[in-house]
């Protein structure tokens, strides 16, 4: 019958999982308040399933209330108050998911504290797109748990590996991560501040553009649309 399809039909430019889960992170990083850094966590279970998400931001009713400084008395700073993606995308998994066995997207490597929760947790791996603090003792510190705690893996995100594009550059680390065919796009499409917090440079390519950007240049619809309310 006319419903049935010929494998010749079948779609073959689809969005691979690793690059929608990654997407999902960047995209969930783009719902912070955090006028620097903005991070996002895609919590995925053993069965493919996003069961949480997550980006960093205050806790519950203290946004708005608490500073967003990087600098000060530490009790005028951020660093004490925020909550990390991770532990957003932990706590606010559905109820019914178990987290265990979870594999934690998410666009910048945990810390220490988060580090802990994820081997708590029992996660079993980590996927990553940005290394940015690799020097601090707190990205060291959570390399060497994660390595100590066996099962629990760590990866730099690949796209090249699942054969798509995904056009997230990193300015403070060269080379870091880019796809085969890098996509410039008008700089009104650019903005000044990253999903990983580099707010310097404008060669940034805003995330959500990115997630756009996939697959061959070609945003899905729904980002389309966005992208062509830009242009007006
Ligand atoms: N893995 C992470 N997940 C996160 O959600 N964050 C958050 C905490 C802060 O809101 C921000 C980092 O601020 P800054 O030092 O880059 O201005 O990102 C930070 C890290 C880094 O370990």
């Amino acid at each position: 019958s006319d419903c049935l399809q010929s494998s010749d039909l079948t779609r073959t430019d689809f969005l691979v999982d690793t690059d929608y889960f990654m997407a999902v992170a960047v995209l969930s990083a783009q719902r912070s308040k955090d006028p620097n850094t903005q991070v996002g966590a895609c919590l995925v279970n053993q069965d493919n399933k996003i069961v949480g998400t997550g980006h960093n931001c205050m806790p519950n009713d203290c946004e708005g209330k608490l500073p967003w400084n990087r600098e000060g008395a530490k009790l005028d700073t951020k660093y004490i108050y925020v909550c990390h993606a991770e532990l957003n995308a932990i706590v606010n998994a559905s109820a019914n998911a178990d987290v265990k066995g979870c594999t934690m997207y998410v666009t910048l490597f945990p810390c220490n504290e988060c580090t802990k929760l994820i081997i708590q947790a029992g996660l079993k791996e980590v996927v990553y797109l940005c290394d940015k603090y690799h020097k601090t003792p707190e990205t060291k510190a959570s390399k060497k748990m994660l390595d100590m705690a066996g099962i629990l893996e760590y990866e730099r995100f690949d796209s090249i590996k699942s054969d798509k594009n995904i056009s997230v550059r990193c300015a403070w680390e060269e080379n870091f991560f880019y796809s085969e065919k890098n996509h410039k796009l008008p700089s009104k499409h650019r903005v000044h501040n990253d999903v990983m917090g580099n707010s310097q440079t404008n060669s940034q390519i805003l995330p959500l553009t990115a997630a756009a950007h996939l697959h061959h240049g070609k945003p899905p619809p729904a980002l389309q649309v966005k992208i062509e309310q830009q242009d007006r």
